[in-house]
């Protein structure tokens, strides 16, 4: 088993220290017989039932001789305009959500490109249901909506063998992870396995949103188990049928886990954790930060998300960052993220050190106000530098609002409709554009609606939410609530990550990309009230994103892309996937005349 050639072992060491290389001696990574079948050979059959080649009704006649499937499709030759056109009459159809998740996931299985163009072109209608909130519901009820698998699904049991479960994924180029445990879906809980839904999910909005090619992004299942007993018991349940498994063999597995991708992968492939229970979340992004490419979505994409959305209240409020006054109602791993970004974002602008900026920002959890005489062990964890001395203790969010005055309340709790009427109002009362933010995931977590939030503010706060809620309509007027979701955070992230190779992704990263999408809502926007730019911008919005990041990448030297392109912002649109189907037919050529006829050998 002890396989490893000098030029494997020097790439892996360029970003490992030495412990981490000794950990990945036992892998075998010499590849040459596991990489998969050149796309040119892929014919008849098997190319029908490869979604990433497949174009239905759209091969051409030649096509179909060409590729050894002419009379296997109907006679007619259909455009894409036509598929997209029929595809949504069938969408329209549908009678609910769930089936309507089913019939775009059946379509990407099938189809990638079509899948694509469709959600592309439909993306304000789609992207509520291949994303927040539909996800959540296929998430839980995986067991129905399942038809075929996709991505990777590694089980602790596998532990001792994860570089050859990766060798089984027959894509030999895989420039991005998304991973999850199951262990947080949103704010749904412990859904085991069943959380696969979500790195699928999030890795279409890669391709839809950001254009990173589907065939070099894998979504992976890491199974340990699950504490949800309903599942266990649940017969159509899809992972394994135990108790999670935890502590050092859970922690071995995760090591081995991260280690195999970079021998399998190479050091540069991205690797998003994404749901994750909070406790894991941190302490896997503080173990891994700096020795591999990799970020946490829930912790830093949400916080980047949420610091935008501030900066851009604050155009309208018109008060600086430093002299706001953030009270956060959840003190898990969004909550903190958010905190900890807001917190660096206002020690660099008012130039003061970290702690003192923290004294700006307020903490309310399950157990109330975060405040010194706490019993032992409630202060524990990221949350605990946000403790104050000088508040009397409350269980009441109300009196918590009360006492601090806040200029802004960001719930992030998984506790839908935890901002009560009586808190909104306070709100209102204490600001004259109260900042509220309801960022639970999927909708009916969300701390408060849009509609409470601006009717009880009569129509004054600045609102965003994790998850879309409809334009309100309110003594006559229109309010378009912005949806504070990291989805316009880490496709941009991801984009410049991939594209330059960057070799770590740091604080930095989500710092530049909250305020590059801050900036790109315009005044108009702001007008609306909307403190995100519109859905339809979103693809621009993440290449810009990327952009300001790659940027960063050349001056810090984290690229591994060498010469830095003179453009970056074309050579990263130059590298977008396109959803147009390609032609199979080689380009017609013909010898000129003077070259056809009989030479004089002499
Ligand atoms: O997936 C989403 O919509 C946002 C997110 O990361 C979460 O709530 O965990
Ligand atoms: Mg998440």
């Amino acid at each position: 088993m002890l396989r490893i050639n000098a030029s494997g072992l020097r790439l892996i060491s360029k970003s490992l220290n030495v412990q981490s290389v000794k950990a990945v001696k036992n892998i075998a990574i010499d590849d040459k017989d596991r990489l998969s079948k050149p796309r040119s050979q892929i014919k008849g059959v098997e190319l029908l039932r490869n979604p990433s080649l497949y174009k239905g009704m759209a091969f051409t006649v030649e096509e179909r001789q060409l590729l050894g499937i002419h009379g296997l499709l109907p006679p007619a030759v259909l455009s894409q305009q036509v598929q997209c056109h029929r595809i949504m009459e069938n969408f329209r159809r549908e009678k609910d959500d769930l089936s309507r998740y089913i019939a775009l996931t059946n379509l990407q299985y099938r189809n990638e490109k079509l899948f694509y163009k469709v959600l592309i072109d439909n993306l304000e209608l789609l992207m509520p249901i291949v994303y927040t909130p539909t996800v959540g519901l296929a998430c839980q009820k995986y067991g129905i909506a399942f038809r075929r698998s996709k991505g990777l699904y590694i089980t602790i049991h596998d532990k001792g063998h994860i570089y050859d479960v990766l060798c089984n994924w027959p894509e030999s180029v895989v420039k991005a992870i998304v991973v999850t445990d199951g262990e947080r879906i949103l704010g749904l809980g412990d859904l085991g396995c069943y959380g696969m839904g979500i790195p699928i999910g999030k890795l279409s909005l890669y391709t839809a949103l950001a254009g990173i090619y589907p065939t070099h992004c894998l979504p992976i299942m890491l199974d340990v188990g699950t504490n949800n007993q309903q599942l266990l018991d649940d017969p159509l349940y899809i992972g394994l049928r135990q108790k999670r498994v935890t502590g050092k063999v859970y922690e071995e597995f995760m090591d081995e886990f991260m280690d195999a991708v970079v021998a399998r992968f190479g050091y540069n492939c991205l690797i998003q954790f994404e749901d994750f229970a909070s406790h894991n979340a941190y302490k896997f992004l503080q173990k891994y930060q700096e020795k591999y490419c990799m970020f946490n979505d829930d912790i830093q994409g949400t916080a980047a998300v949420a610091l935008a959305g501030l900066m851009t209240s604050l155009r309208v409020t018109g008060t600086p960052l430093e002299e706001n006054k953030i009270l956060f109602v959840g003190a898990g791993q969004a909550a903190c993220g958010i905190a900890d970004l807001v917190a660096l974002a206002i020690s660099r602008k008012a130039n003061i050190t970290f702690e003192q900026a923290c004294s700006r920002i307020y903490m309310f959890d399950v157990d109330g106000l975060l405040v010194e005489d706490r019993p032992e062990g409630q202060l524990d964890g990221p949350k605990n530098k946000y403790t104050k001395q000088s508040l009397r203790p409350t269980k009441n969010l109300s009196d918590a609002v009360e006492q601090i005055k806040p200029t802004a309340l960001i719930g992030a709790t998984g506790v839908g409709g935890i901002f009560t009427e009586s808190v909104i109002r306070k709100m209102g009362q204490l600001n004259e554009r109260p900042v509220i933010f309801a960022l639970s995931n999927p909708t009916h977590k969300a701390e408060c609606t849009a509609q409470q939030a601006y009717e009880f503010t009569d129509g004054r706060c600045l609102f965003s939410s994790g998850s879309p809620f409809k334009p309100v309509e309110l003594n006559g007027k229109t309010y378009v609530p912005g949806q504070g979701n990291n989805s316009y955070i880490f496709p941009g992230v991801a984009l410049a990550t991939t594209v330059f190779q960057s070799k770590h992704i740091d604080e930095e990263v989500f710092l530049i990309a909250a305020r590059t999408l801050s900036e790109q809502v315009s005044e108009s926007d702001l007008v609306a009230g909307q403190l995100y730019p519109p859905m339809k911008q979103i693809q621009n919005v993440s290449v810009k994103i990327a952009v300001e990041i790659s940027k960063y990448y050349y001056e810090t030297e984290l690229a591994s892309l060498y010469p830095a392109p003179y453009d970056l912002e074309s050579y990263i649109r130059d590298q977008l996937y396109d959803t147009t189907y390609q032609s199979y037919v080689p380009n017609t050529w013909t010898w000129p005349e003077e070259h056809t006829k009989p030479k004089d050998f002499n």
